[in-house]
């Protein structure tokens, strides 16, 4: 009882985006005391998006915006009396090449959970300062599973969010 939780949610039309929402779970079970639900957002149940004491959202770039099943999440979420506010927000992307909407992307969701008063966190490493991406669809990176080198950034993101989560409920 009272061991915070991390809700990860994510949509993944083609499985490149859930690869990297088990990678950011893996990353969360490396800390001790935390919890997670790992869930695409359409099964995603209100009280547990209030539950969560964070939200790591995951989504693959369309036409440089996020999935349309994503939006519809973050528009689903309660917003009288702010009652996400506080809670930790992060973020993790799958887009086809490089610079074209990855980034957008990422900041589309950030932007949607700082409205909700959520405190951002990006990844452990500089290259996912924004939070973890992943190119999946360009030169020696198309047509194979996710390369490691983005998977690690996911991992990182869960690991350092599950932390902070800890940290901050000792604080309060
Ligand atoms: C309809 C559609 C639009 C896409 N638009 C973009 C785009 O604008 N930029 C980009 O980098 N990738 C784009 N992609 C590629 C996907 O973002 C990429 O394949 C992603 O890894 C898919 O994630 P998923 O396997 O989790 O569905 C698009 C894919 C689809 C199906």
């Amino acid at each position: 009882q009272d061991v915070p939780s991390v809700l990860i949610a994510y949509y993944s039309g083609s499985g490149n985006t859930q690869t990297m929402a088990e990678a950011v779970a893996s990353g969360v079970e490396q800390v001790e005391h935390v919890n997670y639900t790992i869930k695409r957002v359409d099964e995603v149940s209100p009280e547990e998006v209030l539950n969560a004491s964070a939200i790591i959202l995951g989504s693959p770039v369309y036409n440089a915006n996020m999935a349309p099943e994503v939006q519809e999440f973050i528009n689903s979420w309660p917003f009288a009396g702010r009652p996400l506010k506080d809670k930790i927000g992060a973020v993790f992307v799958t887009g086809g090449g490089f610079s074209i909407g990855e980034e957008s992307v990422m900041f589309g969701m950030i932007r949607a959970m700082l409205v909700h008063g959520m405190l951002i966190l990006g990844g452990a490493e500089t290259e996912a300062a924004f939070g973890a991406s992943a190119i999946t669809g360009e030169g020696e990176f198309a047509g194979k599973a996710v390369n490691p080198l983005f998977v690690k950034k996911a991992e990182g993101l869960g690991k350092r969010v599950a932390e902070w989560v800890v940290t901050l409920k000792k604080e309060r």
